[in-house]
């Protein structure tokens, strides 16, 4: 997926220049092709130069246990090669500059490790892992690395000292005690996260064991977060793009963004993701992945790890997932697969040199007449070198013609050495590689070498290169990387991968491979004897296959592709904010509010001036029953604002009469019900505009599917209105609601609405059929209509506040309001204009009594005007037309609005119509508790 994305270069302005993509895909395809020639450019020079290998990374790169690591100061480990033509090389700053762009690489630990040799001298290794080795590839950017030296440095004379001789390496140290790295990096790291998201599940041994230390362990991985964070933080500076890496730095992103929220900001975990199953069983589930969300684009190997990850905030943290990412009120955060790859050239051409052929060649002497297979792994539970070396005693067992031709060697690098599960394994391989060797072993050849240690880069690739059959095994694995030097170094020899189906390069290197479930042994061995006896042109195939790939993805387009596609998100995201409307100035609407006379508030109920629930729909993280609850704290307000004789408040709601009845019969205010459809002034009698003749014979089926979709739909729930029905899954998981509101749709569009004269409404969790032409924004003038009219009122309504957490399509009330609509409006909108007069009656009339389910079928009163104008019959849809006007009894406007003095504001929306938002319920407390405070001390006064 991320060959073809492109780079967005850093001052770019898309706008002035007409040959600039507009699009993103344009912008990724050009980038592309840039990235082609770029690349071409440097095969050439480097054809031309000689080998750079040597200059990149010198002869010791690839440095095994205890060398030390020599490079030459200005041809820095992470600077690359010198002559290579970046990409970035044709970057323009706004100040006309070229230049790189700086990259501010976090990850735990640094590609080298330190090993002190005196007070202030230190030795620098490299470190193994796929991690270290993907990102040496990346040459594209100013890079700086911070991470963990490894090494406990207690002193401040060791500090300084260290941190001298790797600013030579551009590595910046973050220091961690013993107790810190015990608890963070082997417990929760390691134990915890490690296990998890390969699938081995939390550790279950000593479980009161672990729950006791969980918590300080946890402590400890977020305390040793914000030192890297605290690093970060004084390294960075202006325009530099953060790029975290892995497990270790799940709590980085939100470290970061609380400093300093500008920074670009990305996170790559280099582990698979589980399944929403298996990250829900972690106690801080929630936590980490909210605090992943923070960052601008969260990058995985494949998209099934991704997946899984939108899905886990989906389900646990009840977010929108997207087709982009994850959306929380609006924030997008993207997320998407960049699959790592390796600096393929690099092994390419390490073939050829001289060391490499001589390993080469003892190696075939030594095991000349047998076929060579080889397992490259960390020594680590998640390889399944158990389970490999299981299959390859089957293979011998069933296949004795094999048995003295062909041996398997396996390098097992020791890792987390002080973490028990990994000594554990240790003593278990060694166990079993003795007692196969035992069985099957001659006095002069044993079929199976194991080595309990790392090979520097010419020895492993000479390794590569005389291999016949790999074999790749990981029970889970995020990427595997082994897989891909293998392929880069067999362009002769042309050999077998064989390759778990659970390791990531599956999904890129398939085609080629023998792919194999690693817990079945016998398919193992049969396929390790299919591999053997492969017929070359079998074998060149496959090998042409994979190699094409690794070739082509490699580690240098995974990096320069992540980071172009942040900077991208972050434009794209500043465009989207762009379009967001400001958040409510609370203390301008107060002031305004402070000296106006005659004062409409409009206020929403649900969401609104209800009790906060999260994102899944629950209060306190459980889920309670489904009424509506009023906020606890708004009662007082509320209270003081509807006794306000220069305040008219409305609550405008979905909900039926019922509901509205029984929280604020004790207000002094207005209640529309069901969308303005019913009408009652607290002290009065409901009366409603409901046409008498108004055709509602699509109720009873329309009912029967949303019966039928609530009894599959756990904790879903419809109620049935007297002008509509709602289905409701704000409670059901949600992917599930998702799916079935889908199908209830296609249910409703070919079947019971195909002719009625309905809207069907969807919400965020809602479906809702109503009456045609019933929306808020329609109805609002005639409830103005009713209250200038029943308060008899003489001068205009000079201040309106109007707060809601509306569905789109009620958003119309807002636009009710603005004064200078432009012409093409709604008719609904721009017939009731701030300054429309209007002579008429108002149109509520009293509601006939009668059971509400009588109601249902029955015809409603209505004025005379009404009758006239909303013939249901006929089936002209019902809308509110430009008839009558509103007016005083003077005639002049009812509503001066002048623009300053009108407020209309979404609640917990990131898109509206209206002018401002508010976040949540708790925001409406807080304003209508200013304008309290504000009537208050007017009274003092
Ligand atoms: O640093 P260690 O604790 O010794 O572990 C070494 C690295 O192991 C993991 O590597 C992963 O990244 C590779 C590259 O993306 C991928 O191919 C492989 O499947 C992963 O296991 C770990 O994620 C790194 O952070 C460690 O440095
Ligand atoms: O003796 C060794 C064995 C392995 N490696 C490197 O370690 C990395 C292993 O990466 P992989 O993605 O396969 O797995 P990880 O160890 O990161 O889980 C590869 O780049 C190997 O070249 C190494 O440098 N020396």
């Amino acid at each position: 997926m991320h060959s073809n994305q492109a780079k967005l270069m850093p001052g770019n302005n898309y706008n002035c220049d007409p040959a600039t993509p507009r699009s993103r895909l344009e912008r990724l395809l050009r980038e592309r092709e840039l990235r082609k020639s770029n690349r071409l450019l440097q095969l050439n020079e480097e054809g031309r130069d000689g080998n750079k290998e040597s200059e990149l990374f010198g002869n010791d790169s690839y440095i095994s246990e205890g060398e030390i690591l020599g490079l030459p100061n200005e041809e820095e480990v992470l600077e690359g090669v010198a002559g290579a033509r970046s990409l970035v090389d044709g970057w323009q700053w706004q100040d006309g500059r070229s230049s790189k762009q700086r990259l501010l690489v976090v990850a735990n630990r640094l590609p080298v490790s330190a090993v002190r040799r005196g007070e202030d001298s230190w030795q620098l290794e490299m470190s193994v892992g796929g991690l270290v080795s993907a990102l040496l590839g990346v040459k594209e950017f100013e890079a700086r690395w911070i991470g963990w030296a490894g090494v406990n440095v207690p002193d401040d004379v060791g500090q300084r000292s260290l941190t001298k001789a790797l600013a030579e390496k551009r590595c910046i140290p973050v220091f961690l005690d013993e107790e810190i790295v015990h608890q963070y990096y082997n417990g929760y790291c390691n134990n915890i996260l490690w296990p998890l998201f390969h699938y081995l599940g939390l550790p279950q041994e000593d479980r009161l064991a672990t729950t006791r230390s969980f918590q300080s362990q946890f402590d400890a991985y977020k305390k040793a977060n914000q030192l890297f964070a605290d690093v970060v933080n004084r390294h960075y500076e202006d325009g530099d793009v953060v790029w975290c890496h892995d497990y270790h730095l799940m709590f980085l992103p939100k470290c970061l963004k609380e400093y300093n929220n500008k920074m670009k900001v990305g996170w790559f975990l280099h582990t698979p993701f589980p399944s929403s199953e298996i990250h829900r069983t972690l106690p801080s589930r929630s936590e980490l992945l909210r605090s992943v969300l923070k960052a601008d684009l969260v990058g995985f190997h494949t998209y099934d790890y991704a997946r899984h990850f939108v899905s886990a905030c989906t389900r646990i943290l009840g977010l929108e997932g997207t087709p982009e990412g994850v959306e929380d009120q609006g924030k997008l955060t993207r997320v998407a697969a960049f699959p790592i790859g390796i600096d393929s050239d690099r092994f390419i051409r390490a073939r050829e040199l001289p060391q490499v052929q001589d390993h080469m060649k003892e190696l075939k002497d030594r095991f000349a007449g047998r076929k060579v297979m080889l397992g490259v792994d960390r020594l680590d539970t998640i390889k399944g070198i158990p389970q490999k070396i299981l299959a390859f005693e089957k293979f011998l067992e069933e296949n004795p013609d094999w048995r003295n031709q062909v041996v398997l060697l396996q390098i097992a690098v020791p890792t987390r050495t002080d973490v028990p599960e990994y000594q554990k394994l240790t003593s278990q391989v060694h166990e079993i590689v003795g007692r196969i060797n035992g069985r099957f072993g001659t006095l002069t050849a044993v079929p199976i070498h194991h080595l309990d240690r790392s090979l520097d880069f010419h020895a492993l690739c000479a390794l590569y290169a005389v291999t016949d059959v790999a074999l790749v095994t990981s029970l889970r694995d995020g990427m595997n990387l082994v897989s891909y030097e293998f392929v880069a170094c067999q362009a002769s020899k042309k050999g077998v991968l064989i390759l778990s189906e659970f390791a990531g390069a599956a999904q890129s290197l398939g085609a080629g491979a023998v792919l194999v479930n690693p817990w079945n042994i016998t398919e193992v061995a049969a396929s390790i004897g299919y591999a053997l006896n492969m017929p070359a042109d079998e074998r060149e195939k496959r090998h042409q296959h994979n190699f094409k790939h690794v070739t082509t993805h490699t580690s240098q387009e995974w990096a320069a592709t992540f980071v172009s596609e942040l900077n991208d998100t972050i434009v794209e995201a500043q465009l989207r904010t762009r379009q967001v409307p400001p958040l409510l100035p609370i203390k301008t609407a107060v002031d305004c509010y402070s000296k106006c006379s005659n004062r409409l508030i409009i206020l929403g109920f649900n969401a609104t001036l209800t009790e906060p629930v999260d994102a899944l729909g629950r209060r306190g993280g459980q889920i309670r029953e489904m009424d509506l609850k009023l906020h606890p704290d708004i009662k007082e307000p509320l209270k003081k604002l509807s006794d306000d004789p220069k305040t008219t408040v409305v609550v405008l709601s979905g909900s039926d009469r019922n509901v509205l009845d029984n929280i604020f019969s004790e207000y002094n205010m207005w209640l529309a019900a069901e969308n303005g459809m019913f009408l009652r002034l607290t002290s009065g009698e409901w009366m409603t505009t409901m046409p008498e003749n108004l055709n509602m014979e699509w109720v009873d089926s329309i009912k029967h599917v949303f019966e039928y979709f609530t009894e599959r739909t756990p904790r879903s729930h419809f109620e049935l209105r007297e002008t509509s029905l709602v289905w409701n899954y704000k409670y059901a998981d949600v992917e599930f609601g998702r799916i079935q509101a889908r199908d209830l749709l296609q249910h409703l569009y070919t079947g019971p609405i195909s002719n009625a004269s309905v809207d069907v409404v969807q919400g965020g969790r809602c479906v809702e059929v109503r009456a045609v032409g019933v929306t808020k924004g329609a109805a609002i003038d005639r409830i103005l209509g009713e209250i200038v009219h029943n308060k008899g009122m003489k001068a205009p309504i000079d201040y309106v506040l109007c707060v809601g957490h509306f569905l789109a399509k009620d958003e119309d009330v807002y636009t009710f309001f603005e004064p200078e609509l432009p012409p093409e409006s709604p008719p609904a909108a721009r017939a009731t204009l701030a300054n429309a007069v209007r002579t008429s009656l108002p149109k509520f009339s009293p509601c006939k009594s009668g059971s509400k389910a009588s109601r249902y079928k029955k015809q409603r009163s209505m004025s005379t005007l009404e009758k006239k104008e909303n013939n249901h019959e006929s089936g002209i849809p019902w809308q509110p037309t430009p008839r009558d006007r509103i007016s005083l009894h003077e005639g002049s406007s009812v509503l001066d609005l002048k623009g300053d003095n009108y407020f209309s504001c979404a609640v917990g929306r990131k898109r509206s119509s209206a002018r401002y938002l508010l976040g949540t319920s708790d925001d409406v407390v807080n304003l209508l508790k200013e304008l309290h405070i504000i009537l208050n001390h007017q009274v003092d006064l």
